[in-house]
């Protein structure tokens, strides 16, 4: 149920053209119901047809948004996007570790779907060394789970294998997003003791901008509301399908997701 008084808090990079990234994940978090906040660790200029360039914010900024953010509305729930270099990530695993949030969701934004990496080549160690361990769940796609592990995953029997090794890394779940390969649109959930498969139609549309974001936005965001995390994952999946269904023909090439189906 709804409840906007819950904060929740993105740690991202904002997308000029607002449909991925910041924008992405606060239209989220406010289409499911909760307070959203906002640490920008990266401006992209980007729009539907490609990301043209990208300046990260400093250390210092970030860590001072954290603390402006966490001593005055402290969020249930925290999801991380984008965070392209390695002195960020340490930034904001100190301030995590300080605060201490009850859910993590770590998106691992590697590369954009037009091609533009998000992540220096050097801050990939960080992130598998120091953010991946303290999530609560992360959310790879194939291409960003193949970049974690090193193995190929062309098939579901790949994303069980290839989601135990990262789990094996730290996190308490991990949700492998099917979205790459061929056939339904398979996601699946692997946690110590669960194993769950959320399966839905492959929908032929070409308006996908910023479908990652938004559905670890839409978990944040359930986690928040106090769903528990298969719960949250099924809900999101639900989000994410109509959300595309529902998606929107605006600009010259991939167009976003409608955050706001449900209100029509
Ligand atoms: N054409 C599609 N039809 C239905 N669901 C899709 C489609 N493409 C992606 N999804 C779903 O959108 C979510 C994001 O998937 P994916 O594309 O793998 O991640 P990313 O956007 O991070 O690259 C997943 O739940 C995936 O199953
Ligand atoms: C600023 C910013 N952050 C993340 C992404 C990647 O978004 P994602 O939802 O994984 O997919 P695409 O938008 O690349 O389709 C981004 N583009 N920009």
């Amino acid at each position: 149920m709804k409840n906007y008084k819950v904060p929740t808090l993105t740690i991202a990079g904002s997308d000029s053209s607002g449909g991925a990234g910041i924008q992405a994940d606060l239209k989220t978090f406010s289409a499911i119901g909760t307070y959203g906040m906002s640490v920008i660790t990266a401006i992209t200029a980007q729009n539907t047809q490609g990301v043209f360039s990208v300046e990260e914010l400093s250390k210092e900024i970030i860590k001072k948004q954290m603390e402006a953010v966490f001593d005055d509305i402290p969020p249930k729930a925290v999801k991380v996007g984008m965070v392209s270099g390695p002195e960020i990530i340490v930034e904001i695993v100190d301030s995590l570790k300080k605060y201490n949030p009850e859910y993590l969701v770590v998106d691992p934004v590697m590369i954009s779907k037009s091609g533009y990496s998000l992540l220096r080549p050097e801050a990939k160690e960080n992130l598998i060394k120091y953010l991946i361990p303290m999530a609560y769940i992360i959310t790879p796609n194939t291409p960003e789970a193949e970049e974690i592990t090193g193995i190929k995953v062309e098939s579901i029997d790949d994303m069980k294998k290839v989601g135990q090794k990262i789990l094996d890394m730290g996190p308490k779940f991990v949700l492998m997003k099917g979205g790459h390969l061929e056939g339904d649109a398979v996601d699946v959930l692997i946690g110590k003791d669960v194993f769950e498969i959320y399966k839905s139609e492959r929908l032929d549309r070409k308006n996908t901008h910023g479908t990652g974001c938004t559905l670890s936005s839409s978990i944040t965001a359930h986690l928040a509301l106090g769903y528990d995390i298969k719960e949250s994952v099924r809900l999101s999946k639900t989000y994410i399908t109509e959300a595309i269904r529902y998606s929107f023909d605006i600009g010259k090439g991939v167009g976003p997701v409608h955050h706001f189906y449900k209100f029509e």
